[in-house]
């Protein structure tokens, strides 16, 4: 499959002789896919789809494959998947780059306070220019912490070495040597991590062992001037706790691209935060990345559908 001939936004759809195609960028409301999923071969969807066993009874025993268009696959349940022998697609690397060039933004944009600048510039609070005013913490000889050392945590710190970081570490269920070694990053327990880490950036897949992972426990730890960022799952990180820690001036400031619910209501306590920047979701959201990541959805759903090996398979 071409580029060209895929659509930018492709929802659930169906092969078997034919399918069906959910053309809209809104999600696809569940009581219209579980009487769509009906007899289907395969099903190609997002992360808004949550893949469980309602669906998959809906679905039925024809159901081969699914392919998510997406890396992450917390809103597939994994054990219905590979109880009833269903093939699953995601989309990895391909969208490495976007995400790790979003995270350098969002970091960036966080320690050296540009939406709380953008703001005062508008709305008349640029007085004469102040020594501390609007000071925020630089990247140069700083420490960069990752908790979960992948793909998109090298490229993260393949772009921040530029910016002077004197030393990258990282914790993970174990120490991963060969991407440690492309970053020159040294492996530490969680609580170095945290008392380490001028910037903390997390990479970890949402799974039950990291759900709530980074709570209390782990900000009462970190530096009064440290920088939390995620743009991984919402689901990693104890929201009450973060808020606390952000509030009381534990940690200096937060970026997040992912919260708990998607879309964090407006009434949130973590809007209200200066020290707090929210992102809707859009670390992989360029264009090219997200063209590149329907092809290859695509393309898996149709090997599995064949019974060919996928480009990017998930090992149940
Ligand atoms: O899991 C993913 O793919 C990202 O969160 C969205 O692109």
């Amino acid at each position: 499959i071409q580029p060209v001939q895929v659509h930018f936004f492709l929802h659930p759809f169906s092969v078997s002789g034919r399918f069906e195609l959910w053309d809209t960028d809104d999600p696809v409301p569940r009581a219209e896919l579980l009487k769509k999923v009906r007899g289907v071969d395969g099903l190609l969807c997002v992360l808004t789809e949550k893949v469980d066993a309602e669906l998959l009874d809906a679905a039925g025993p024809g159901l081969k494959v699914v392919s998510t268009m997406s890396v992450g696959y917390d809103h597939l349940s994994l054990e219905e998947l590979k109880k009833r022998g269903i093939r699953v697609g995601y989309t990895p690397d391909v969208l490495t780059d976007a995400v790790a060039e979003l995270t350098v933004a969002l970091l960036l944009c966080t320690s050296r306070r540009l939406v709380e600048a953008t703001h005062e510039a508008k709305t008349g609070g640029w007085g004469t220019w102040r020594t501390l005013w609007l000071c925020g913490y630089e990247l140069a000889n700083s420490t960069v912490g990752i908790l979960g050392l992948g793909r998109i945590g090298v490229a993260i710190a393949e772009r921040l070495k530029p910016f002077k970081v004197k030393k990258f570490i990282y914790t993970d269920v174990a120490p991963r040597p060969e991407l440690a070694n492309m970053i020159n990053a040294e492996y530490v327990s969680m609580d170095e991590l945290a008392q380490q880490s001028d910037f903390l950036t997390i990479c970890c897949a949402l799974t039950p062992e990291t759900q709530g992972i980074c709570n209390k426990n782990l900000f009462s730890k970190m530096k009064e001037t440290s920088i939390f960022i995620n743009t991984s799952r919402g689901g990693v990180v104890n929201q009450d706790d973060l808020y606390e820690a952000l509030a009381t001036g534990q940690i200096a400031g937060a970026g997040l691209d992912v919260t708990t619910p998607e879309p964090l209501p407006t009434s949130h306590p973590l809007f209200t935060l200066k020290n707090c920047v929210i992102l809707p979701h859009i670390a992989s959201a360029s264009y090219t990345t997200r063209n590149a990541m329907s092809v290859l959805a695509a393309n898996n759903l149709l090997a599995g559908l064949r019974g060919e090996p996928m480009e990017k398979e998930l090992k149940l």
